[in-house]
């Protein structure tokens, strides 16, 4: 199967995970998105609630959602989530998959941080969705790779392609959401209807989060 990951803090999970994600299966011709929380962040210092917390508002999202499925593999491991160690152990443990690597352009900017992040192309492909107010620099290491990488839907939906190795950009909706915008928006009470899943919303009320 093709299966699509998006890993994140989801401090909370927002439309901005959601709706990206679901353009990326259906542009990319996916069978399932995974929804993978980390326990232990590599680039942040702390999160704002706890990892059961995070966890629930995504198992939440994945009810809503068909073609959601939450990946747990993070959220139970007590050191560092670095993607290239994850992805390594489920490419073992389901050699049958081919897996698309969902993240903004944030993340993708900031990829050669990431640990041993070269190899994260000898294990699956990149989806990248564009995310407002990020933009790559044209002449940066990161705009070589995608030049050298970069993939057409089309031969997204070729199986003689590679199953890794590939970039594919995605024209996902812009939605200019973050978690750290709706946290501050809840500590001052002010509205968030419009970015977050309403089950997610009801969960924040129901145990009072991000007060
Ligand atoms: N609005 C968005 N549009 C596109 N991609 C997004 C958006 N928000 C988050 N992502 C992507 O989702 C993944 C997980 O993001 P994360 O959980 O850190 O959310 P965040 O909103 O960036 O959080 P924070 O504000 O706390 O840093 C990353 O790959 C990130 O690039
Ligand atoms: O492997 C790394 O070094 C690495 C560094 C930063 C982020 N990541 C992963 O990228 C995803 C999004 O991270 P974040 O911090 O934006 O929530 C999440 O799955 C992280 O584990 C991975």
């Amino acid at each position: 199967m093709r299966i699509g990951i998006l890993g994140g803090t989801f401090d909370p999970i927002h439309l901005g995970h959601i709706n990206p994600a679901l353009d990326v299966k259906q542009q990319l011709n996916l069978d399932q998105v995974w929804l993978m929380p980390n326990h232990i962040p590599p680039h942040k210092n702390t999160t704002m609630v706890s990892s059961f917390h995070r966890l629930e508002m995504v198992k939440l999202v994945c009810q809503h959602y068909p073609e959601f499925q939450l990946c747990d593999i993070e959220i139970n491991r007590d050191t560092t989530s670095y993607s290239v160690t994850t992805l390594t152990l489920l490419t073992q443990e389901y050699p049958q998959h081919e897996f698309f690597f969902i993240m903004g352009m944030d993340s993708f900017i900031q990829l050669p941080l990431w640990y041993q992040w070269q190899s994260l192309f000898s294990l699956c492909h990149i989806a990248l969705c564009q995310r407002p107010g990020w933009a790559m620099d044209a002449h940066s290491e990161m705009a070589k790779e995608l030049l050298f990488r970069q993939a057409t839907i089309n031969d997204a939906n070729q199986s003689h392609q590679t199953k890794h190795g590939k970039i594919f950009s995605v024209n996902s909706q812009l939605i200019d959401i973050s978690s750290t915008d709706i946290r501050q928006r809840l500590q001052q009470h002010a509205d968030t209807q419009s970015l977050l899943h309403p089950s997610t919303r009801d969960y924040i009320e129901q145990h009072q989060l991000y007060r």
